[in-house]
């Protein structure tokens, strides 16, 4: 029960208590119902209007206090006023469960998308996308649910607390029958309430392990399908469905069987306590009858307070996954600083840098200079760390040694938001997103004019077949982009650097997808913005080396400063 607390009171207490008092007043309305329907019970068994329990003594008060003839019409009156009353504020509290599920939903999101953004780099690209999309979508699902039953299971209990508190009044054995078929009823659970918690945490882990396996196998079905191993993710998938299958069909058998055992329990447990009270405790029809009202109420409301606790111990294994991975990712955010940035475009130096990924040395005490305004071209072989220096100069890896400067700046003491909003970076696999070309190139800032989308498709030499397509700007790319071709690709994606008017340009391999003359075109336009911006160019292309002002070479570590003639062997 702690973990319903815990989770119904996540989001604060004022709306929650607030939530519980309009639940519990119409459970408080329900009882004075059921109260009244006392009195009737004896009137028209024909003992006139009874006085012989403590419940007619209350009524009697009550309506005196208000002024009302103790009459059959004006009991009935009260009934029908408790029951509208009592699904007024049952509907009011509905709505403000439905709007604080909403919230804690929304809420759940907002806060993972906020944190995620602010993760440092490192962190971020070390974990796999299925775990985000996973806390996105099932889990932050599944943590509302969890949510919204805590909320249901605290209300019925609440208004089995009130009903029990009317069996008190009822009769002394009334009351401890009702607490003994209470527990009876709670106890004859416990085997499939332990099922369903087994089969949640199975469904929350088999449905990740598949999640896992979708993402993996969609984003290299190309390849797998070309050499024909795709039969090999239908196998993956295979295991994990039947694991999400076995824990799904455990699951709704501990509901239903939860559900089925309900009934027959009571009504042998209302049997046996009828025949207590009339056989050994004298009881009259009218306790009888009103008692069995009552008890059925108590039923239900036990009833529902199981069903809701399940549903709990089903789904708040997400609930705490997603508040671990929040934690998580909080504490891996990046430190930014607010800091100072030199005017641009400014040389751009590495000192002495080292740097390592966890087990594996990149590069050690590299020196390297980007002049201001000019074009710089890094080369070297494969894996030998050229993207690591790009990242460096962004700010997504930090040296492990040594220092890298812009003007006279150290980079861990610029501003680094506004030092990244004059970067343009072309990454080797750039993601374009299943939107309209315009949006892609602009993503989505407003404060990009579309003039200016048109100026950077002509600079990345990208408006010649943007301009043939059905729409043009507003052409739909498909996902990923896969309505284009992978050169079409990339010249977006030069685009979407060149459109913030960048102070440096970083290019990773950015044509290699593109023909010689495409290539050249584009790297003489690069030439041509260069003076008012910084070009860092990383490539395995000798074009690149032939129009840069400087050359370096990165391999087995070191850096060294490279001729232009060196180009041939890039
Ligand atoms: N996030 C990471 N964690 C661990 N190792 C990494 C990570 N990123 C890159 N590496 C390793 O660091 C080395 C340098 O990688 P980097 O991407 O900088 O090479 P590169 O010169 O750009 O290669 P390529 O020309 O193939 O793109 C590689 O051996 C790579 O395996």
């Amino acid at each position: 029960m702690r973990d319903v607390f815990r989770i119904f009171f996540s989001t604060g207490w004022r709306q929650q208590v607030l939530i519980l008092i309009v639940l519990l007043t119409s459970g408080i309305v329900e009882v004075v119902g059921i109260a009244t329907l006392w009195p009737i019970i004896g009137i028209i068994g024909g003992e006139g209007m009874p006085n012989d329990h403590i419940i007619d003594d209350y009524i009697r008060w009550a309506l005196e206090a208000v002024g009302l003839p103790l009459t059959i019409e004006v009991l009935l009156g009260v009934i029908l006023g408790a029951a509208i009353l009592s699904f007024a504020f049952g509907t009011a509290g509905s709505v403000f469960v439905g709007r604080s599920v909403a919230n804690f939903g929304t809420g759940i999101r907002l806060q993972l998308i906020d944190a995620l953004v602010r993760a440092r780099w490192s962190y971020f690209v070390a974990q796999p996308v299925a775990r985000f999309t996973a806390a996105m979508n099932s889990d932050a699902e599944r943590a509302s649910v969890a949510f919204k039953s805590a909320g249901m299971c605290l209300v019925a209990l609440t208004q089995a607390a009130v009903l029990m508190v009317m069996a008190i009044f009822v009769s002394w054995p009334f009351f401890l029958g009702a607490v003994a078929i209470a527990t009876v009823l709670w106890l004859a659970v416990g085997r499939y309430m332990r099922m369903a918690k087994k089969a949640g945490r199975g469904k929350s882990k088999h449905n990740l392990a598949l999640l896992h396996s979708v993402t993996d196998a969609l984003t290299n079905v190309k390849a797998l399908k070309a050499m024909n191993r795709h039969t090999f993710i239908g196998h993956t998938f295979a295991v994990h469905i039947d694991r999400l299958r076995r824990a799904t069909q455990a699951e709704t058998y501990s509901t239903s069987a939860m559900r089925a055992i309900q009934e027959p329990l009571f009504i042998s447990l209302l049997l046996g306590g009828l025949y207590i009270g009339h056989t050994f405790l004298g009881m009259d029809l009218r306790v009888m009858l009103g008692s069995t009202l009552l008890l059925k109420r108590i039923a239900d409301a036990i009833g529902s307070v199981r069903a809701n606790y399940q549903r709990v111990a089903l789904d708040r294994i997400s609930y705490w996954q997603l508040q671990n991975l929040l934690a998580e990712i909080r504490a891996n955010r990046e430190a930014l600083i607010s800091g100072n940035l030199p005017p641009l475009p400014a040389d751009i130096t590495l000192a002495n840098v080292s740097f390592s990924y966890p087990g594996k040395q990149v590069m050690q005490h590299a020196n390297l200079t980007m002049d201001a305004g000019r074009l710089t071209t890094v080369i070297g072989p494969s894996g030998a760390g050229k993207t690591t220096i790009a990242d460096m100069v962004a700010g997504l890896h930090a040296p492990t040694e040594g220092t890298i400067t812009v003007g006279s700046t150290p980079i861990d003491q610029l501003d680094m938001a506004a030092w990244r909003r004059q970067l343009g970076y072309i990454p080797q696999d750039s993601i374009l997103f299943n939107d309209t070309i315009l949006n892609n190139v602009s993503l989505g800032d407003p404060r990009i004019q579309e003039s200016e989308v048109r100026e950077a498709l002509v600079a990345a030499d990208a408006w010649g077949f943007v301009s043939k397509l059905p729409g043009g700007l507003n052409f739909s790319i498909g996902v990923r982009g896969s309505l284009l071709s992978g050169g079409q690709r990339q010249r977006l994606a030069i685009a979407r650097a060149l459109v913030g008017q960048p102070r440096l340009l970083i290019l990773d391999e950015a044509t290699s997808a593109l023909d010689q003359k495409t290539a050249q075109e584009i790297a003489k336009s690069a030439q041509a913005l260069t003076g008012s911006r910084t070009i860092l160019a990383i490539t395995h292309q000798a074009l690149w080396v032939d129009a840069a002002d400087a050359v370096y070479e990165i391999r087995d570590g070191k850096v060294t400063m490279a001729a232009p003639a060196l180009s041939g062997s890039a």
